[in-house]
């Protein structure tokens, strides 16, 4: 049984640069609150711009070693690193439930899917490869070789502290690059806690560096603005998205954008309509419903609209139990932060304002921390904000819909496209729904898609890039052609 305290005492507070860790020039600090009832459990350096400098010397000095590793040695390392974080699973998932919030049950499957990026990972060093061929018209010869892209900076968010780090981090050093990360302010103590398992599964100093800090803008800026830097990856907001690969313009820097999501879930008459709840379950409550995949427009089928919504309010009812993440009963931990769960209750409020019907849920409750409840809403009309907006909270709206014509051009009325998901029980339908909508991932009869062996990423505004499967390690190397005779 693991104990808060030895899980906190693990994780390094210092910025983690070259053998890590060091503390910020100037010595300051920021507080890490337990967002179950708002206490500091912890304070980690905050860094400056001089020390995102201080990480680029070192990424920069590390990577020629690094990318003349052999890929087998970086692979293994990868894999000792897959070991080590399934060895040591409680002890992150306990440390992500304290910094984040979500049920203990949700950390573990974050340990599990983060980890497995490493391994996945592992097995995709040793297969980059290039190709040769004769030019068709007989003038040489044609080679294609991949290289790695250099120094790179990831820029992750709060919602999954590890996974959204380790699938950036598995491909850019399985590809021979070396990378500084940036996580969250609100969850800074993963990724330290991961760079120092990374190290002690020996990679070398200087391949992974992580700085912590609450001036997010002000620390990456110059990274992004100097020309040692060859990459630039984020996960987060789609608003946030645009002012990074605007900035990235000036130097055309290579960028993978994975933003914001606003995913449909498409319900048709012909589908199986428990397994429909089962999927809407995952797909709404996934942890705590602050996921970009997370489902957050219901459209469902006139005929079993009313089914659907009983048995979709009597499931909410009978499995949620909202607590404290770290006690073993609770399945829905608190959001975030407390602006978190203001943004939530304001599109809720707004969704109820213009004629929505709350079937469940929909109050803040009294007390400490930062809960919001599992919630249903009916009836709600095209003008609710909701349906424009990315909750990212455990809120469900339901519209319902006549035509197939009908839930597809509803489901694709927004700037957004990561993933959408349908339920139906009709093959051609659903593959030929599957090919109209417009999002990067759809799930069919499915309520989670995310695999590290799948390509993850979306289209319009949720961004480009890829991250997982044999696309994700293309993110991070370079095709350079060479014309022999
Ligand atoms: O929140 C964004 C990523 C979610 C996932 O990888 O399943």
């Amino acid at each position: 049984m693991v104990s808060d305290s030895d899980v906190l005492e693990f994780v390094p507070k210092g910025l983690w640069i070259g053998s890590g860790p060091v503390e910020a020039t100037g010595g300051g600090t920021f507080d890490v609150r337990n967002p179950a009832d708002g206490t500091v459990i912890a304070q980690v350096a905050d860094a400056t711009p001089e020390d995102a400098t201080r990480a680029l010397d070192a990424a920069v000095a590390a990577g020629p070693a690094w990318a003349a590793t052999p890929s087998r040695e970086r692979g293994e390392i990868l894999r000792t690193v897959f070991e080590q974080l399934t060895a040591r699973a409680e002890e992150f998932a306990l440390l992500m439930t304290l910094e984040m919030g979500k049920a203990l049950s949700e950390s573990r499957n974050e340990v599990r899917y983060g980890a497995e990026f490493f391994r996945w990972n592992s097995e995709e060093a040793v297969r980059i490869h290039g190709r040769y061929l004769n030019a068709p018209s007989g003038t040489g010869r044609i080679m294609v070789a991949k290289q790695p892209v250099g120094p790179c900076l990831a820029i992750t968010p709060w919602n999954f502290p590890l996974a959204m780090g380790t699938r950036k981090i598995g491909p850019a050093l399985a590809a021979g690059c070396t990378m500084i990360v940036k996580p969250a302010s609100a969850t800074p103590l993963t990724m330290l806690a991961l760079a120092k398992l990374c190290s002690e599964a020996g990679l070398p100093d200087g391949v992974l560096s992580v700085i912590t800090t609450q001036r997010s803008g002000a620390v990456t800026g110059p990274l992004i603005d100097d020309p040692r830097l060859r990459k630039l990856t984020f996960t987060g907001s789609t608003e946030v998205g645009k002012k990074l690969v605007a900035a990235s313009a000036n130097r055309l820097l290579r960028t993978s954008m994975e933003l914001g999501g606003n995913a449909p879930f498409v319900v048709f008459d012909d589908a199986d309509v428990d397994a429909a709840v089962a999927g809407a379950m995952q797909a709404k409550l996934r942890n705590g419903g602050e996921a970009c995949t997370a489902a957050n427009r219901f459209y469902v089928q006139r005929g079993v609209v009313a089914e659907f919504t009983e048995k979709f309010v009597a499931a909410m009812a009978d499995t949620v139990v909202m607590g404290p993440g770290t006690d073993a009963a609770t399945t829905l931990g608190p959001l975030v932060s407390e602006d978190q769960r203001e943004i939530v209750s304001d599109l809720v409020d707004d969704a109820v304002a213009v004629g929505a019907r709350a079937l469940i849920g929909g109050k803040v409750p009294g007390g400490p921390g930062w809960y919001y409840p599992a919630t249903i809403l009916g009836d709600v009309p095209p003008t609710a904000r909701i349906l424009r907006e990315e909750v990212f909270g455990p809120v469900a709206p339901i519209v319902a819909f006549d035509t197939e014509e009908e839930g597809v051009a509803a489901a694709n009325d927004t700037e957004y496209g990561l993933v959408s998901y349908v339920y139906t029980r009709d093959l051609d339908r659903a593959l030929r729904i599957s090919e109209g909508l417009e999002s990067g991932m759809v799930g069919v009869n499915r309520g989670v898609i995310s695999d590290p062996a799948a390509p993850f990423g979306g289209v319009k505004e949720s961004g480009f890039g890829r991250e997982g499967g044999t696309e994700g390690i293309e993110e991070y190397l370079n095709t350079k052609y060479i014309a022999l005779t």
